[in-house]
């Protein structure tokens, strides 16, 4: 911890012992992922922005949205995304983004780990959703934290092998370290917020940041930081798209009803990267250029890991000034421009259109 850092730990202490859990002390809360991403940008050797390339991209990727009509009422529209808009959808999309990472394989199309449900395959971050849903089907109470909190370690491993059961050889990555995420996430709701994420969301009373911070605060699992160049990076990208599938699911209302959401990043994960270095936004040096083409693994904390999250997020920040300084008008955030990149990317990939692929590091946090 560097001297200009406040320390986090001591400051939750001090916020939990007065109440305030999560939400600033002093004014509106604040993330500080933004921040985080401006330095890394600004410190970067191997990872570049393209301004030209960022400029045309804003103007393609505004287009594209206007005429798609593109807005948070998509995310409904997936077919396996959740249509209740209850408390149960809640408690989903809490183990949805709690287990929502790291789904590259190395193996073909046709080996690589997949979720057979409504007679289809399906692969990535929707073999997961596929996963869950299909656990619902088969009465496995998979998004109840009282159900984790009642299993013993051997039967959650027992429990989550059922669910995520592959229709190939290769089993869903990372398969311990998701049963201990889903064992420790239940001990904290079931110890800390009456077995239910709804508490943290009424604790947050209406911001975005604030119950980012909740989530990162209380839940180590979420608290997706890095070491760079003699400072604490903040990603969070599965508590910010946590944050994200709530407001999107339920349409700014209800549970996705906050007030300052427009201070919700890009989540930097391994798909958005890729498409904005495919759409010439982003830039690599030869050297790590040719290592991600290679396929080659990068670890997580690794300097090139974290240059190529932290200029991504900073990417999508300065298309999003890029629109909005063209279109004052437009209801356009980092989140709809990031969930609309990533259909993008997977649209193009059903169609076989990949520039280079993306980077590939094996972690819990994305
Ligand atoms: N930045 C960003 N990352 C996203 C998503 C989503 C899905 N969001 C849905 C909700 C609303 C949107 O409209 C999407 O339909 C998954 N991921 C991440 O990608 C990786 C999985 O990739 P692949 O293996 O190819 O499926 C993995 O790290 C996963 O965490 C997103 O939206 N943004």
């Amino acid at each position: 911890m560097s001297d200009d850092e406040p320390d986090l730990e001591l400051l939750a202490l001090l916020q939990k012992s007065l109440g305030l859990n999560g939400v600033s002390a002093v004014g509106p809360a604040e993330t500080r992922v933004l921040e985080s991403a401006e330095y890394v940008y600004n410190n970067s050797i191997d990872v570049a922005l393209d301004m030209r390339g960022t400029k045309a991209a804003a103007s393609t990727i505004w287009q594209l949205m206007h005429e798609k009509e593109y807005s948070f009422k998509q995310w409904t529209e997936h077919e396996l995304h959740p249509k209740s808009k209850d408390k149960s959808t809640v408690d989903f999309i809490f183990v949805l983004d709690l287990l929502n990472f790291c789904f590259w394989s190395d193996s073909d199309a046709e080996q690589r780990f997949a979720i057979e449900y409504k007679g289809r395959r399906w692969t990535g971050y929707w073999s997961l959703v596929a996963a869950l849903q299909r656990a619902l089907d088969e009465e496995t109470p998979i998004a109840s934290p009282a159900y984790w909190g009642s299993q013993c370690q051997d039967c959650m491993k027992q429990t989550l092998s059922h669910v995520f059961r592959s229709a190939t050889a290769e089993e869903i990555p990372l398969l311990d370290e998701r049963i201990s995420c889903v064992r420790e996430a239940g001990q904290v709701l079931l110890d800390q917020f009456e077995g239910t994420f709804t508490t943290c969301i009424e604790r947050a009373k209406g911001s975005a940041a604030a119950l980012v911070n909740i989530i990162v605060e209380n839940f180590p699992c979420f608290r997706d930081e890095a070491r760079f160049e003699g400072k604490t990076i903040r990603f969070y990208k599965r508590a910010q798209i946590l944050v994200a599938d709530l407001w999107a699911c339920f349409e700014g209302q209800s549970y996705g009803n906050f007030h300052d959401i427009d201070k919700i990043t890009m989540f930097a994960d391994y798909r958005i990267p890729q498409m904005l270095n495919s759409l010439g936004c982003l830039q690599y040096s030869p050297s790590l250029d040719h290592h991600i083409r290679q396929r080659k693994p990068i670890d997580s904390g690794h300097s090139w890991e974290i240059q190529l999250r932290g200029c991504s997020i900073w990417c999508v920040e300065l298309i999003r000034r890029e629109i909005v300084h063209h279109h004052p008008k437009a209801h356009v955030n980092a989140i709809l421009i990031d969930f609309f990149l990533y259909d993008t990317i997977k649209a193009q990939e059903a169609d076989g259109i990949i520039a280079i692929p993306h980077h590939r590091t094996r972690s819990i946090w994305y």
